[in-house]
C-alpha cells in the first residue's frame, strides 16, 4: 500500500480542490429553493463516476410536495465500479445533500466556500456530512487508477440526495433493485458519522433511529397586533410554548407517557460494554463549546447518546425570530421536534403515543385554537456485530493506517437506510467514519480536518485491500 498512500499524500492539494468545489454547490435537500443544486450535485457524481470508467445509473424517485410546490426528488446514483466474479463486491452508500446553512447563522465565512484555516481544518457546510467522505472514495478509486495498482474489489455505489430529510423514495429503490442492480453485493459499507473523539477512528454497530413532528398551532386567520389583540384572543404561540414544554424536561427526560416503556432492558452483558470503552467528557465538551452536560459519567453520557432515546426541541416555524422588537401575535406558528429512537422502539407507536398526548394536553388547556401534530418521518435504529469479517477486515485496515485498533462504537445519529440495506440485502453493513467528534455536523462551522480527509482516503484504499484477503465466515 505504500504507493498507495504516497500518491495520496502528493495529490491531496488536488482533493481539497474537489471538495471546495462541490461544498460550493448548494445540495440543501430540505429547500425547494436548492433543489435544482441539489439534483446538480447529484450530476456532478455522475459525471466523476463515468470520468473514473464506472457505469452509472441515474434514478429518479419521484417527486415530492415541499413549500407548497410539486418538485422533482433528486436523483438516486447507482454506479458500478469492476465486475470481476474472483472478487468481492462492496457496496458503498454516502449522501450528497447537506443541512441548511446561513452565514447569518455564526458561521465565520460563508458556509458554502470551503476555507482552510491555520489547524489545517476545512470548514464548510457538508465537509464532513457527507461531501468529505462521499468524495474520498472517489479519490480513492482514481488513486489506485492513477498508481496502476489493481482495485482488489469490485464496488457498486448508491448515493442519494435526501438523506437529510428522511431519505424519501430510497427505501423503494433499494427493496426494488435487491436482487437486480445489488444482487453481487458481498458486504456494505457507509462513511457518514464520527470518530467518538478526535484523535482514535472507530467502527460503528449501532445507530438510533429518529422520528420527526410539527406541531400545529392556528387560531386567527392571520398575524394580529399585540396592542390591539394581546389579552383579548387565545394566542398560538402561547399554546404552543406551553405544549412544547409538556414534551421534555430540562435534563432531558422525555415527558410523553409509553414512549420509555418500549427501550430494551439493559443487560449486564451491554454494562460490560461501557466500562471498556475510553471516552473522554474533555472532548465531549471541546464539541459542545461549553461544560454543560447532564451526566458526570462517560457510562451515563454515552448511553444517554446510544441506548437511550432522546427527545429534543428544534424551532418554531411562523414565529418572529429576527433581531428587533416585533409586537406581532403569530397566527399559525409550527413547533418542530424530533424523538431519536432506540431498540425496541416501534415507529407507528411512537408516533400514536405523541399524537395522543399533545391533543390530550392541547385539551387541558381549554384553549379554542386548534391543534395539528403530525410525524413527518421516521427512520429506524439499527445495531448489528461487529465481529463480521466486513468489521475485521476494516479494522485491519485501521490499523495499517493509524497504528491502533479502532473504538466499537455505536451513534446517537441515525442513517435510516442502514437497516433498510441489512433487511433488504440480507449483508453486513459496517459505519467507517473519516469525521472526528468535533467536526460540528448539522452545526456552524462544519469542518473535516485535512488529516481526516487525507487519511481517511488512506483508510478506504486500505479496507479495499484488506476486504480482498479476509476469510469469509
Ligand atoms: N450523518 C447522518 C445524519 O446526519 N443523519 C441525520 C438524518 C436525519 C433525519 N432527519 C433529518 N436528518 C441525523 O439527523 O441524524
Ligand atoms: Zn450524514
Ligand atoms: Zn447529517
Amino acid at each position: 500500500m505504500e504507493t498507495f498512500f504516497s500518491f495520496v499524500n502528493e495529490n491531496q492539494d488536488k482533493y481539497v480542490e474537489k471538495l471546495r468545489e462541490i461544498v460550493g454547490i448548494r445540495s440543501v435537500s430540505s429547500s425547494a429553493n436548492y433543489r435544482p443544486d441539489t439534483i446538480r450535485m447529484g450530476e456532478w457524481l455522475i459525471a466523476e463516476l463515468e470520468r473514473l470508467g464506472a457505469s452509472t445509473k441515474r434514478v429518479e424517485p419521484g417527486t415530492q410536495e415541499l413549500e407548497g410546490a410539486t418538485v422533482p426528488l433528486p436523483p438516486v446514483v447507482l454506479a458500478t465500479y469492476g465486475t470481476d466474479p474472483s472478487k468481492k463486491t462492496v457496496l458503498i452508500y454516502g449522501h450528497y445533500d447537506v443541512q441548511p446553512a446561513l452565514l447569518s447563522d455564526g458561521w465565520t465565512h460563508d458556509p458554502f466556500t470551503l476555507t482552510e484555516d491555520e489547524k489545517g481544518r476545512l470548514l464548510g457546510r457538508g465537509a464532513s456530512d457527507d461531501k468529505g467522505p462521499v468524495l474520498g472514495w472517489l479519490c480513492t478509486i482514481e488513486a489506485f487508477q492513477k498508481t496502476g495498482l489493481d482495485l482488489p474489489v469490485n464496488i457498486k455505489f448508491c448515493f442519494e440526495g435526501m438523506e437529510e430529510s428522511g431519505s424519501v423514495g430510497l427505501d423503494k429503490v433499494i427493496i426494488r433493485e435487491a436482487s437486480d442492480y445489488f444482487k453481487d453485493v458481498d458486504c456494505v459499507c457507509i462513511s457518514d458519522n464520527y470518530w467518538l473523539g478526535t484523535s482514535k477512528p472507530c467502527l460503528t454497530y449501532g445507530l438510533r433511529g429518529v422520528s420527526y413532528f410539527q406541531l400545529s398551532v392556528k387560531g386567527p386567520a392571520k398575524d394580529l397586533h399585540s396592542g390591539v389583540f394581546g389579552g383579548t384572543v387565545h394566542e398560538p404561540m402561547t399554546d404552543l410554548v406551553h405544549l412544547m414544554t409538556r414534551l421534555v424536561d430540562v435534563n432531558g427526560k422525555i415527558l410523553i407517557p409509553g414512549i420509555m416503556d418500549q427501550v430494551a432492558e439493559l443487560t449486564d452483558q451491554e454494562k460490560q460494554i461501557y466500562k471498556d470503552i475510553s471516552f473522554d467528557i474533555q472532548d465531549l465538551r471541546g464539541s459542545l463549546g461549553s461544560e454543560t452536560e447532564i451526566y458526570d459519567s462517560a457510562e451515563d453520557l454515552l448511553m444517554h447518546r446510544w441506548r437511550y432515546p432522546s427527545l429534543s426541541l428544534h424551532g418554531i416555524e411562523g414565529a418572529f425570530y429576527s433581531p428587533g422588537e416585533k409586537t406581532v401575535i403569530p397566527a399559525n406558528p409550527i413547533g418542530k421536534f424530533s424523538i431519536r429512537t432506540v431498540p425496541n422502539m416501534d415507529s407507528d407507536k411512537v408516533t400514536e403515543l405523541v399524537c395522543d398526548y399533545v391533543k390530550s394536553e392541547f385539551k387541558k388547556l381549554g384553549s379554542k385554537n386548534t391543534v395539528d401534530v403530525w410525524c413527518g418521518h421516521a427512520g429506524r435504529p439499527w445495531v448489528s456485530s461487529p465481529n463480521h469479517w466486513n468489521f475485521v477486515a476494516a479494522a485491519k485496515a485501521v490499523e495499517t493506517v493509524f497504528g491502533c485498533k479502532p473504538d466499537l462504537t455505536r451513534e446517537g445519529g441515525s442513517i435510516p437506510v442502514t437497516l433498510t440495506f441489512e433487511e433488504a440485502l440480507h449483508k453486513n453493513v459496517l459505519l467507517l467514519p473519516m469525521g472526528a467528534s468535533d467536526d460540528g455536523a448539522h452545526s456552524i462551522n462544519e469542518k473535516v480536518d485535512r488529516r481526516n480527509f487525507v487519511e481517511g482516503i488512506k483508510l478506504y484504499g486500505a479496507y479495499f485491500y484488506e476486504l480482498a484477503k479476509v476469510a469469509e465466515e
